[in-house]
């Protein structure tokens, strides 16, 4: 492996000042005696790592732990309080979906608008046309204007954009979780025949298993701090007992809570925001009815958003999601409480983890996102003989005809 350091993140810090109030911030400014009107917070405090040529870091985390942070210092949309960041090459970033895409124009246009942005000419972009149109593949949609995708088209056009226009560096930010298998498959392959071309890709993800498969190395930033960088299968390891762990206090706390309080730290920047999720069980049998309860608060009220309910193995594999937009439920006024229930359960035996996503309705933008705020325990029902009636997560309702 070539030693050629592609991203040098040395000592960053990075301090937003948070204000209860917008009107706080000019009552600060026009203070005479430099009264202070807001909070310090420290959403990155003395980060360094580097990225090697042709390897593939993963960032982990849990939410709000400063993973997009560093990578929007990394890419220079956001500056460090302090520190510095070295970057040898030409970067492609896939942050959050929509940033860099204008969404009144259509696909194409906005093909050669991104390709632009990355210094490609007209003709470079023409030449790459069809291989970004074949990758993307979303048919006579590209001739849309792009705020008519739904999410999984926009992830594909993103993403077939950015790994096209042949960068040395690709930084990918949870892009891929809104891709179908397919198209999640078909990225991967296409980054790992990146890397053998000698580009570096940095990626940030929610799922352990995709660091665990697709890293080679991974950096754990957890509330701002470094806490370990190293062989992706074994800080995966680290990560996942911290979990553990740490959701087993949630879940204690959570069963002491009573109806009217707030499960969680009110976060101050978000429109719309989970107040708590409880489940009816957290130790259950396939077979009974589970119940989630999700309470939700609002900081403005002309909003259409959607709600999503994602369930993980203990691998960090989705093992299955409820979704309004999905689900063609149409939410365009403030719902306080939310009811998801599902009868006679198929899970099987294991530790299932909840994340859940508030989002706006084309599920571009995240208003809140919660991962891994909960969990639940199922233990397989057993047959006559005292076998679990199967194996694995799932058990699809089915039954047998005997013909002959
Ligand atoms: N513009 C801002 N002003 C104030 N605080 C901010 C701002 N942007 C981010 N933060 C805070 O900085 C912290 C780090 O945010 P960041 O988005 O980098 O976390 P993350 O690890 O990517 O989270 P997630 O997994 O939820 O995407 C969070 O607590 C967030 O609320």
């Amino acid at each position: 492996m070539s030693e050629k350091t592609m991203i040098d993140v040395k000592n960053i810090s990075k301090l937003y000042k948070l204000y209860l109030k917008p009107a706080d911030r000019l009552k600060e400014a026009l203070n005479p005696f430099k009264k202070k009107y807001h909070n310090d917070y420290m959403a990155l405090n003395n980060i360094s790592f580097e990225v090697k040529q042709k390897e593939i870091v993963g960032i982990l985390g849990t939410n709000g732990s400063g993973k997009s942070t560093i990578l929007k210092i990394i890419t220079g949309l956001l500056t460090p309080t302090s520190g510095s960041v070295n970057v040898n090459g030409k970067i492609s970033a896939l942050l959050e979906l929509g940033a860099g895409f204008n969404q009144e124009l259509t696909g194409i246009e906005n093909i050669y608008l991104n390709g632009t942005m990355m210094n490609l000419s007209k003709e470079e972009i023409d030449f790459k046309l069809q291989q970004i149109l074949d990758f993307a593949d979303i048919g006579d949609f590209v001739y849309q204007p792009v705020k008519t995708y739904s999410s999984g088209m926009f992830a594909r056009l993103a993403f077939a954009v950015a790994i096209n226009v042949e960068p040395d560096i690709l930084i990918v930010d949870e892009a891929l979780a809104v891709g179908d298998m397919f198209f999640q498959e078909k990225c991967y392959e296409k980054m790992k025949q990146m890397v053998q071309n000698g580009a570096t890709i940095l990626f940030v993800s929610h799922s352990l298993s995709a660091i665990r498969n697709f890293c080679s190395r991974a950096v754990w930033i957890e509330k701002g701090i470094l806490r370990e960088q190293g062989p992706a299968d074994e800080i995966c390891e680290k990560y996942k007992y911290f979990i553990e762990q740490k959701e087993a206090k949630t879940l204690a706390k959570s069963s002491d809570i009573q109806d009217s309080e707030d499960q969680f730290e009110v976060k101050l920047n978000n429109k719309i925001f989970m107040k708590s999720i409880k489940l009816n069980k957290d130790i259950l049998m396939t077979g009974e009815d589970l119940l989630f309860t999700i309470s939700l608060g609002f900081r403005e009220k002309e909003l259409k958003y959607g709600i999503g309910l994602i369930i993980y193995n203990e691998k960090g594999d989705i093992v299955t999601l409820f979704n309004t937009i999905r689900d063609d439920i149409e939410l365009n006024q403030p719902y306080s409480m939310f009811n998801i229930s599902i009868k006679n359960n198929d899970f099987l035996e294991g530790k299932y983890f909840i994340s859940v996503h508030i989002s706006d309705e084309m599920a571009m933008y995240a208003y809140d996102r919660n991962d891994y705020i909960s969990e639940f325990r199922v233990i397989s029902k057993k047959n006559l003989r005292g076998l679990p009636i199967s194996e694995g997560y799932f058990r699809c309702k089915h039954q047998w005809e005997i013909l002959d």
